[in-house]
């Protein structure tokens, strides 16, 4: 029988909203922190419990943070009445057995990024949120901001023309992260598991009713990860496009630098430029052609919701309101996928992963730089 989330959206108490959304927090980390703090500057969600591997920790964060419960194990907050959905902020390592644990308890799951070390795993989790009725997003917030509905506006009216390719940079300098840190762990550290899904997805939303054909990519280590990336993906466009040459995507990935982070989506009668950093989107150029070498340029802001905190462990954290608003709405409307950041979104990226991960990890002729991490 399926599970319908257990949501109490009728139910008062005293100053919350009735269909205000329960959030359950799952581990004390840094962007469990910023999470908390974005659910706690909008409107329609609140933080109800906390739970940390230490029950120490859990108490100092929810100190912090004003959250009036916590829990002393993971499944126990899992198990809790008092939540309507579970935020997984755990190291990558540990995403698919609490999703798991989540899904299979009937709870409503948004889990960071990326949800699995695999697109296996991945295919595992939607698999069994589909089966349970349950909701599972994955935390691609980019997805959820405004700018890039605008994008899928500009898009899928053609005033751009099919896109023909795309193009992004995401780097941010590493130099000074300490060698314990999970950045370094051989199994979950890397830019590729780190960030790499942020320009991956736009794949799905350029050339939506393509299949991705093949993943080329190369790069360098430091300390047994990957440092530097490069990547092509070609996609097989779906029948409908009015191209008759593959999508093309690539990307550059580095920690060695604090890169533009601009993406560019050239389509056939223009483009769209996200303008840096792109991951967190408040601008959009949208350049018509009108002949070679020259263009017509519209530009659209969406700026950053208001901001009371002033501090964050991530840049632009405050942007996490937009997920946590669609999140709620799905949850409202008794759905199991965002409409943002689908399951098949989700996969399709995982599998880009899964092949850049391949080649750039085992490729012997990769510049390996291993020396110590300041
Ligand atoms: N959407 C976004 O913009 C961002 C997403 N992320 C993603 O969030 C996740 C967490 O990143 P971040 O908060 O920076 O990570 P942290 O290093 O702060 O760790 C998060 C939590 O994971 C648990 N943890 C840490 N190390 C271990 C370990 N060795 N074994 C078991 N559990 C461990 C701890 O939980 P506990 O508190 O219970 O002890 C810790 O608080 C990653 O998947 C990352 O990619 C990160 C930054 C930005
Ligand atoms: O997910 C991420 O995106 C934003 C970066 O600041 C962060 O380090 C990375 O983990």
């Amino acid at each position: 029988m399926a599970i319908v989330p257990t949501l109490r959206l009728l139910s008062t108490a005293a100053g919350r909203p009735s269909n205000s959304i329960r959030w359950g927090i799952l581990s004390a980390g840094r962007i469990s922190s910023d999470y908390v703090q974005a659910i706690r500057a909008s409107d329609g969600a609140e933080v109800t419990a906390i739970a940390a591997r230490s029950p120490d920790a859990a108490q100092i964060f929810a100190d912090k943070h004003c959250i009036p419960k916590i829990y002393s194990s993971y499944s126990e907050l899992i198990r809790s009445p008092d939540i309507d959905v579970v935020y997984i902020g755990t190291i990558a390592d540990h995403h698919v057995q609490w999703t798991k644990e989540a899904l299979l308890a009937g709870k409503p799951v948004v889990c960071e990024k990326p949800m699995a070390l695999s697109s296996v795993e991945v295919g595992e989790l939607v698999d069994l949120a589909n089966e349970r009725n349950v909701f599972l997003m994955e935390g691609m917030w980019t997805r959820c901001f405004p700018a890039m509905k605008k994008l899928r506006l500009i898009i899928s009216s053609d005033e751009i023309g099919p896109i023909v390719y795309i193009q992004g940079d995401f780097g941010y300098s590493m130099a000074n992260i300490p060698p314990n840190d999970r950045h370094w762990m051989p199994s979950s550290g890397g830019v590729t598991l780190d960030i790499g899904m942020y320009i991956a997805q736009f794949g799905s939303l350029a050339f939506p009713n393509g299949r991705v054909k093949h993943v080329h990519a190369t790069g360098n280590k430091m300390n047994g990860v990957d440092y530097s990336v490069m990547a092509s993906v070609m996609y097989q466009r779906g029948g409908d496009e009015m191209v008759d040459q593959d999508g093309m995507m690539q990307f550059v990935l580095t920690g060695a630098a604090n890169t533009e982070e601009r993406v560019v989506l050239q389509g056939t009668k223009g483009r769209v430029v996200i303008d840096g950093p792109f991951h967190i989107p408040q601008r959009l150029r949208v350049c018509h052609d009108l002949g070679r070498g020259e263009s017509n340029e519209t530009v659209y802001n969406f700026p950053l919701p208001e901001d009371p905190f002033g501090t964050w462990n991530n840049p632009g954290s405050i942007g996490f309101i937009h997920q946590i608003n669609e999140v709620g709405n799905a949850l409202r409307e008794g759905k199991t996928q965002c409409d943002c950041f689908t399951w098949s979104d989700s996969l399709e990226v995982a599998r880009i992963i899964d092949d850049v991960l391949v080649q750039v990890r085992s490729d012997k002729d990769l510049q390996s730089i291993d020396q110590e991490v300041a």
